[in-house]
């Protein structure tokens, strides 16, 4: 049962992944002892696998009133769908390694930041984006992309560093495979070849890549974007724009947003990862659940969209 000091008794729900890349050595002792000084009563769970931490929180549903999650994307993305079930709104402790959605919602800046943010309690509802009915928040992709993580997971990672990345991306551009791509969005029907194929909620994702530059992560809409079979030499030259979304300005990106969108692909069966997880195969139905999930937020954070311009 949940720790309860304040005769409501709801409380808040920590799960620290252990298994995410600062999981198991972050020193979570002083800030959380800064936010029970605050008055807030914190269970503490330890997650033993995707299951364990589902059921965590599911059996505390109606116990609790916020969920810190912390951990990488992975693990965020693991309870999303308990989140939503559940309606309770969560925060994050970016215990990861990419850490994408905390920097699609301005949670930057080191751990003493994120608890400071979660004393600050700014909530902002965000969207989720499902994929053949699982849930993500930052982006799936298929094509090149998952031949550099699955090139990325057969190297010594931790090894080697930067170099593995670097070899897992020359092997991956060796074995560049064009396919054929049939992709309705909300209606419309657009076919072409393509090398990578992306799908983005958030703004970032593959550690700090921007989706599209105009994307927002309470947009209401995902971004698109694909990869038509180039050069090598045509390919690294827009890497600087694919850093910074703005793929948009070159000719050899196939960009598009919208809130439901339907590919097919030639051959089938490709394989989809999402926020960095092998999760399904296409053919893909891709939607947006709008402003799902209330989250904690840095205030004023420039990578949301404020309420104005949503409304437009
Ligand atoms: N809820 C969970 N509990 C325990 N293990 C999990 C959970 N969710 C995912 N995992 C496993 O833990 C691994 C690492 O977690 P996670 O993806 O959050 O961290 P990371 O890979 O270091 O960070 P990021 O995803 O931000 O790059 C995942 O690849 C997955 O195998």
């Amino acid at each position: 049962m949940s720790n309860q000091s304040d005769g409501t008794g709801r409380s808040t729900l920590l799960l620290i992944n252990p298994a995410s890349r600062e999981g198991a050595g972050a020193d979570l002792e002083q800030g959380l002892a800064s936010l029970r000084a605050a008055g807030m009563a914190i269970e503490v769970v330890e997650s033993e696998g995707v299951e364990a931490s589902r059921e965590a929180i599911h059996d505390r549903c109606h116990d609790l009133d916020l969920v810190i999650v912390a951990g990488g994307d992975g693990t965020i993305s693991s309870v999303a769908g308990t989140l939503l079930e559940c309606e309770l709104p969560f925060a994050i402790l970016p215990l990861g390694t990419a850490n994408d959605l905390a920097r699609s919602l301005g949670i930057e800046g080191g751990l003493s930041h994120a608890f400071e943010l979660i004393k600050r309690d700014q909530r902002q509802r965000i969207d989720l984006a499902e994929v053949n009915g699982l849930y993500f928040f930052n982006a799936a992709n298929l094509g090149l992309g998952t031949k550099v993580t699955e090139e990325l997971e057969s190297e010594a990672k931790a090894r080697l560093g930067v170099f593995a990345y670097l070899k897992a991306v020359t092997a991956a551009l060796t074995r560049a495979e064009q396919f054929r791509v049939e992709a309705e969005v909300d209606g419309h029907c657009h076919r072409f070849r393509s090398i990578q194929l992306a799908v983005g909620n958030g703004r970032f994702y593959g550690g700090g890549n921007v989706v599209d530059r105009h994307a927002r992560i309470n947009d209401g809409k995902l971004s698109l974007y694909s990869l038509r079979p180039q050069r090598l030499w045509e390919l690294l030259s827009l890497a600087p724009l694919l850093r910074r979304g703005e793929h948009r300005l070159a000719r050899r990106v196939f960009n598009t947003s919208g809130r439901e969108i339907n590919i097919r692909t030639w051959p089938a069966g490709m394989a989809i990862h999402a926020d960095g997880e092998p999760v399904t195969e296409t053919p893909a139905m891709f939607k947006v659940i709008p402003a799902a999930l209330e989250v904690i937020v840095a205030p004023g954070a420039a990578v949301l969209q404020d309420q104005e311009s949503q409304q437009q």
